[in-house]
């Protein structure tokens, strides 16, 4: 594996030291080490299959879950590893959030969307919920949009509204670590637009991990990038230097399409 960190920027946000993860049998990713920078965008990239979902999913522990799944190694997060099993998991969560493929809206008014997120962590007055879901609504270039129809079900919004809505209401919990999970693949070009410029203004707030099969979506939006390839991490750089000079032959083949 290369990882040329000299080319990165250094500050740290989650280390992930020896990571291996198994869904019953099956060793789905093998001996994984890298660095997170904080408050950047880092995409993983690779053909389907690779793991990369598995990756994200574990850095907000979503696959404790299900029985038969496990992870072994450390991903370090403030110096605690958060694999580690006695972890408060609602407290991993409210600080590393996550955003699915597809908009997930709760069937429920645009305003308890946000409200039902920050309600689960904290008991604040409604005066601060309302300034909380304006924050977040505006934060997403939501809050125009919808600032008239706040009471009415978000399940009337376009897919790409839902979708900002939910980067809004993972935001609204004031999180550090935002994960996306290919958060446009469902979405049309306009919308990904929109959510791609909202990357470039949510990193300078947050750390931002985000999956995607679209190679042109990571050269425009990530910092740094991390190829997998049958659950091994073959390469991570940053965008520029992946994308124009990969060091290994397998990054060169999938980023020129051939195969993947
Ligand atoms: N619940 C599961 N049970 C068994 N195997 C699984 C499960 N989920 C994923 N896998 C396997 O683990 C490997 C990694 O899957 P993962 O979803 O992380 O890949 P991916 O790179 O995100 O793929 P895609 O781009 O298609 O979403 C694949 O071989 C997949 O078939």
């Amino acid at each position: 594996m290369i990882s040329n960190m000299d080319n990165m920027d250094s500050n740290v946000a989650i280390s992930i030291q020896k990571v291996n993860f198994y869904y019953g049998a099956y060793h789905a990713l093998r001996d994984i080490n890298f660095d997170i920078a904080a408050k950047k965008v880092t995409a993983m990239i690779g053909p389907s299959g690779c793991g990369k979902s598995t990756l994200l999913r574990m850095l907000n522990r979503m696959y404790d879950l299900y029985p038969n799944q496990y992870a072994k190694g450390d991903i370090l997060f403030d110096g605690v590893n958060i694999l580690d099993k006695d972890i408060d998991l609602n407290v991993l969560r409210s600080r590393i959030g996550m955003v699915f493929q597809k908009p997930t809206p709760f069937s429920m008014s645009v305003y308890e969307n946000i409200a039902f997120g920050i309600k689960l962590y904290e008991r604040p007055s409604s005066a601060r919920i309302q300034e909380k879901i304006e924050t977040a609504l505006r934060q997403v270039a939501l809050w125009d949009e919808v600032k008239d129809r706040l009471h009415r079900s978000a399940l009337g919004l376009s897919g790409g509204q839902q979708q900002r809505l939910c980067i809004a209401r993972a935001l609204a919990v004031e999180p550090e670590v935002l994960l996306l999970d290919e958060p446009t693949s469902a979405l049309d070009p306009i919308s990904t637009a929109k959510i791609e410029e909202l990357l470039d203004i949510l990193k300078e707030k947050y750390t931002i991990v985000l999956v995607t099969h679209n190679l042109q979506q990571a050269a425009r939006c990530a910092d740094n990038v991390a190829f997998f390839y049958s659950g091994e991490l073959v390469e991570i750089n940053d965008a520029a230097t992946l994308f124009t000079k990969p060091a290994q032959p397998k990054t060169h083949d999938y980023i020129t399409g051939r195969f993947g």
